[in-house]
């Protein structure tokens, strides 16, 4: 079923001034609720743009984003800030926790935000510590724990709310190889669950754990494969020719 549809979208940044520039070109594509889709290019291809845009925090100049039936392009300021914090989870490079708030309480913030009843945040908070192995840290705070255990808090912030869609902005870039297969493999359970994910990331070995990989070069849509069948080594080295083919198209 479909979750995200982005029709012919389009972002030019100081349109109309002499430093225009065209981020996103005519960008068409679907994404089906269960989904696990990366996103990758080079440097300025336009990936943090389009990521922007689905989070709701640009606006595109042309075409549409549209989420659960929503147009996210018509939302105000203020409709898109509560959108954001009902039906999208976030989870960046910087972990982006809070240093004064214990890992309890950066998980429950959303929540807060959205004035959840404790009981609920209580309920809630439960298979997310089990299923994110963090008993051992909940009650301390994000500056005495390690950089993968702080992802994990993050995870769980991300998740409380159960949104429809998860957004992950190189979530493994501040973590150590193996940390990173951890936070992978935990994106993997959820997207099991049913959880839709949509990840950035400039590392094929990331990439190579979703399910589907598209590939934007100077803004528009140069390529979208599946992994299907394959092994995550192969699906790897299929990443990696698609990129060595998309770089060498510059020459
Ligand atoms: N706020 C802005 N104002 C003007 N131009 C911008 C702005 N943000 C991005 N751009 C330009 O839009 C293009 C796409 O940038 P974007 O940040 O989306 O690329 P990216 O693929 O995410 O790059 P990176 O991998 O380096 O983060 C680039 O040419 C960039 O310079």
């Amino acid at each position: 079923m479909k979750l995200l549809s982005l029709n012919k979208l389009a972002k030019i940044y100081d349109e109309n001034t002499k430093n225009a520039v065209s981020a996103l070109k005519n960008i068409t594509f679907e994404v089906n609720r269960g989904d696990y889709v990366s996103i990758m290019g080079e440097s300025g291809a336009g990936k943090s743009t389009l990521l922007d845009i689905i989070a709701t925090l640009d606006k595109p100049t042309s075409g549409q984003s549209i989420l659960n039936n929503q147009d996210l392009g018509k939302l105000s300021k203020n409709d898109a800030a509560k959108y954001r914090r009902k039906n999208l989870g976030f989870v960046f490079q910087n972990f982006n926790l809070l240093d004064s708030l214990s890992n309890r309480d950066n998980i429950y913030l959303p929540l807060v935000l959205n004035r959840t009843p404790v009981s609920e945040m209580e309920h809630r908070i439960e298979p997310l510590i089990k299923s994110l192995n963090i008993e051992k840290i909940i009650d301390r705070y994000p500056s005495d724990i390690s950089g993968g255990q702080q992802q994990r808090i993050a995870i769980a912030r991300a998740l409380i709310t159960q949104p429809d869609l998860l957004l992950a902005d190189e979530p493994t870039g501040s973590l150590d190889s193996n940390t990173s297969k951890q936070i992978l493999n935990l994106f993997n359970e959820e997207n099991q669950k049913g959880q839709t994910i949509i990840m950035v990331t400039h590392s094929s070995a990331t990439a190579s754990y979703s399910k589907r990989t598209l590939f934007i070069k100077d803004g528009k849509i140069y390529h979208d494969i599946y992994r299907g069948d394959l092994s995550l080594e192969d699906y790897q080295e299929k990443i990696n020719n698609t990129m060595i083919t998309l770089t060498r198209g510059d020459y």
